[in-house]
């Protein structure tokens, strides 16, 4: 089943109205949109895949739902509005009520003019729900960011939790709890309840009490009440954990907890514009973004806070080791912990030369994750999350140059790390000796005192034996204190070697940039101790409405198997199912249709499998190029920049090895044949694939992603399963059940039965053993497999590095088999051209793998069986 929000009134329906939303398939003109003649006619009929836990709590759950529309409504014979028989009047329930069961919150007074006030809030869980519709719903927009965690924005609704983390960043940009309670009574459609009331003061009392700061190398936790040191020391969690003997229990220093003066480059005007503390009275008409507006909404900021004295403060020192153990602690017990760097106030660490170029404008999105992270004058440490293309590699080189200290950056592969070098050098006036790069081909050190570095996680948490060079540099890292970390797609990054990175190298402030928060396994709670807490998470439909990432639209295909296949999909086991949707024969005809579709009115476009038998078979059939694990790095570069430059070479097929580090702003088109379960990560990961669209701001232009599921399959619940954080950020998913014409579609592939059922007889065969791995690098840009190479995430790379050669291929079995391979090797190896490099390894003909070596294998005992 779909995740199953816990929505207030409206808004799973909001949702859900993009999946259900009527379509049509595009016709013979160049269409603009997808439009709507072919209409969904079911929208949630996954019962293939539900567990048998998820059935249990599905009859549980309806069962309790028919229990109170009983007792509520028809059974019970209290109908709605009325009154029960001591003339008391019950509440009114409708029979909408028995969805919402307990979250029902009808009993909630609304205020008179609730019309005009655009939220409504669920007490249980500090969930506030806003009205888009509502002519107040800007301001409140800009109000929930500032003390709220967006959850879900789709078109009408949206939704934002109350919590620990999104309060503290709201009172350490200056609002006082009373702030936040008056705004949000002015805003809430009832009055705010108390429950609420007590959370937003319990949770705001004891923020910015307690500090983590590095000190020498050393990390101390610091407040400058002493009563609150002494709890936590008494706590039996913290105190054990207490280094003593250090003299640190006596330390005592001081710092001025100043807000004024500071200047986060590159905003409105290119000599930076001081935005974070812009006063209501300062803003001048017409300046969006950034924290200005959000001091329109507050006339009465804290005052005190712009104090300049200096105050005592005490303080005990913790091991690195148990940085974030403290950290969770002192959450647990009600005194969270504040990662923050007076980097003004810091004159241990020498000052950067660094400054964006004159030229270089941030834009306000930019501008407002930027003031989450210097909101009062200091770094926070914490996340921001852009989507795709967004240029979150800006927003980390503008923190550098506003903390103008020691950087260290952190990428997922070497190819990212010279980017990132490359981007310093666009952006910023940085001298080039300053910028070094630490990788396994390079280990240069900068020239000056202080300087950036730019490398990757598994450089740093490398455990095995290290060159000589490498330790060097290694201790190097170690030994200093960096102003800024600035860790790069920390979505994707094991939680463990975090905790490598930053226990042994050490950084007064950390900067986490992705464009998904999503970890399917739920450790992306631990990123809030290891990094910081979100610190900004952008809207991607309205970046989408700017200009600054493509529109897209989204479509959910649905491919009918036919009964030969579907039967065989019955019998089979897990492995054997995947293989089988994916090579639906209906589905193959829906690509081969979409492909001929968008070549024919100019699209580029990629088709993701995470199936690595039908990313091939699929491609060779249509003679198109591909990439996997396997592909050479020489024959990678040669496919894409055909793929970019190459107006014959429109369609390109990728493993998942493509999720990530492609930019390829060529592609307008996404098809998606398989995928990796229900994996929200990935599915956003690919969308990103198209966000950057060079033709984004043409007129009218739409980029189109499309998933192809089989029907009544497993496919149909991951889909929607992965479909959730697309939903969330406001795509609609349209469904398309029938494409128009697609009988007519030259050269049809499988269009007989016949066709079809010898489609399933090799399938059967070629799988029959297993196929291959799918293991595969998640960087296009790591090393591909041969001789077991590590991807850029460090894991294990077993991709096929055996060659096959012309002679193996006319051995296989079948005529229609090979000619069926025979015409596949072209692709790939027809870019090669003559000059190309013979053996290059990877995709094409000389890709060899495990699969074509069972096949192989196959064949030749049947061969021989036949002998
Ligand atoms: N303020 C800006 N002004 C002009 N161009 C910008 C600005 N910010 C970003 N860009 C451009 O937008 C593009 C995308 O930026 P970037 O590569 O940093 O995106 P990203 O968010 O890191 O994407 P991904 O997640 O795919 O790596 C780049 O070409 C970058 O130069």
């Amino acid at each position: 089943m779909p995740p199953k929000r816990k929505a207030p009134p409206g808004q799973a329906s909001a949702a859900k109205a993009g999946r259900a939303s009527a379509m049509s398939t595009p016709g013979p003109a160049t269409p603009r949109s997808l439009d709507s003649s072919m209409m969904s006619e079911a929208d949630e009929d996954f019962d293939e895949d539900v567990t048998e836990a998820q059935r249990e709590r599905e009859a549980m759950l309806s069962k309790e739902a028919d229990e109170f529309v009983n007792k509520f409504t028809f059974g019970g014979k209290r109908l709605q509005g009325q009154s029960d028989d001591s003339g008391r009047e019950v509440r009114r329930y409708d029979a909408a009520t028995p969805f919402f069961r307990k979250r029902d919150f009808s009993h909630l007074p609304l205020k008179p003019d609730h019309q005009n006030r655009p939220l409504w809030i669920d007490p249980d869980n500090c969930t506030v729900v806003l009205e888009r519709f509502n002519p107040l719903a800007e301001q409140a927009t800009d109000f929930l960011i500032t003390i709220a965690e967006p959850k879900s924005r789709p078109t009408f609704l949206h939704e934002y939790a109350l919590t620990p983390h999104s309060l503290y960043a709201a009172v350490s940009v200056g609002l006082r709890p009373r702030d936040i309670i008056n705004t949000l009574e002015r805003f809430l459609k009832t009055s705010l309840p108390d429950v609420v009331r007590k959370k937003i003061e319990d949770h705001t009392r004891s923020f910015g009490k307690v500090k983590l700061v590095l000190k020498h190398n050393k990390y101390f936790v610091e407040s400058v009440d002493a009563e609150v040191l002494q709890t936590l020391l008494k706590d039996k969690v913290i105190g054990a954990l207490r280094v003593h003997g250090s003299g640190s229990d006596k330390f005592t220093t001081s710092y001025a907890p100043t807000m004024g003066g500071l200047v986060i480059p590159g905003t409105q005007n290119a000599a930076g514009v001081h935005q974070a503390n812009l006063k209501p009275a300062e803003k001048k008409p017409g300046e969006g973004g950034g924290a200005s507006n959000e001091a329109d909404l507050f006339t009465a900021l804290n005052e005190e806070d712009d104090d300049d004295d200096k105050e005592a403060v005490h303080a005990f020192e913790i091991s690195d080791a148990n940085v974030e153990t403290v950290q969770k602690r002192c959450l647990d017990i009600g005194y969270p912990i504040l990662e923050e760097y007076d980097f003004r106030n810091d004159d241990v660490n020498p000052n950067l030369e660094i400054d964006l170029r004159p030229n270089t404008q941030i834009r306000p999105y930019q501008e407002k994750s930027l003031s989450k992270m210097f909101g009062n004058g200091r770094a926070k440490s914490g996340i921001i999350v852009l989507p795709c293309g967004a240029g979150k590699t800006l927003v980390g080189i503008t923190a550098a140059c506003t903390i103008k200290k020691g950087v260290i950056v952190l990428c997922t592969s070497s190819m990212s790390v010279v980017q990132w070098r490359q981007e310093f050098l666009k952006w910023s006036n940085i001298n080039p000796d300053d910028v070094a790069i630490f990788t396994a081909e390079s280990k240069n050190k900068f020239s000056g005192s202080t300087g950036i570095i730019v490398t990757t996680y598994s450089m740093v948490t490398n455990s095995r034996e290290r060159s000589h060079d490498s330790k060097k540099m290694m201790d190097f890292l170690r030994g200093r204190e960096w102003g800024l970390m600035l860790l790069d797609e920390v979505h994707v990054v094991p939680a463990e070697m975090f905790r490598r990175v930053i226990s042994s190298i050490k950084s007064h402030s950390k900067l986490g940039l992705t464009a998904t928060l999503l970890r399917e396994d739920d450790k992306i709670s631990h990123l809030n101790f290891l990094i910081g807490p979100k610190l900004y998470e952008a809207n991607w439909m309205e970046l989408s409405q700017q200009g600054h990432i493509a529109k897209v639209q989204c479509a959910e295909v649905w491919c009918p198997m036919p009964t030969e296949f579907y039967d065989e999909y019955l019998r089979a086991n897990a492995r054997m199912k995947r293989t089988l949707y994916a090579m639906n024969p209906r589905k193959f005809q829906a690509c081969q249709y979409l492909i001929n579709y968008h070549e024919a009115r100019g699209d580029k476009i990629i088709v993701f499998s995470d199936e690595l038998y039908s990313l091939k078979q699929y491609a060779l059939k249509l003679k198109k190029v591909f990439i996997y694990g396997g592909t050479s790095q020489a024959e990678r570069m040669q496919v894409l920049e055909n793929f970019q430059h190459n107006p014959e070479v429109n369609t390109l097929f990728l493993s998942k090895i493509g999720d990530t580090s492609l930019d390829l702003p060529e592609a307008t088109c996404l098809i998606q044949i398989s995928s990796h379960f229900g994996s929200r990560r990935q599915e956003a990961q690919r969308l990103g694939r198209i966000l950057r669209a060079k033709r984004r701001n043409d007129e009218g232009f739409n980029a189109f992603f499309y998933s192809l599921v089989s029907k009544d399959t497993q496919e149909m619940y991951y889909s929607s399963k992965r479909q959730a954080f697309l939903v969330d950020q406001g795509y609609a998913f349209k469904v398309i059940t029938q494409l128009a014409n697609i009988e007519k579609t030259p050269d049809l592939a499988f269009a007989t039965p016949q066709e079809s059922r010898e489609l399933l007889q090799r399938t059967l065969v070629d799988n029959e053993r297993g196929a291959e791995d799918d293991v595969e690098t998640d960087d296009l840009f790591g090393k591909p497999g041969r001789g077991g190479g590590r991807g850029g995430n460090g894991r294990k790379n077993n991709g096929g590095g055996v060659r096959r050669t012309a002679g193996m291929l006319s051995e296989l079995a079948g005529g229609q088999d090979m000619a069926y391979i025979e015409q596949n090797k072209a692709a790939n190896k027809a870019l090669k051209g003559k000059g190309g490099k013979k053996g290059a390894g990877g995709g094409g003909a000389d890709g060899q793998s495990k699969f074509f070596k069972g096949l192989q294998r196959e064949k030749d005992k049947s061969r021989a069986r036949g002998a």
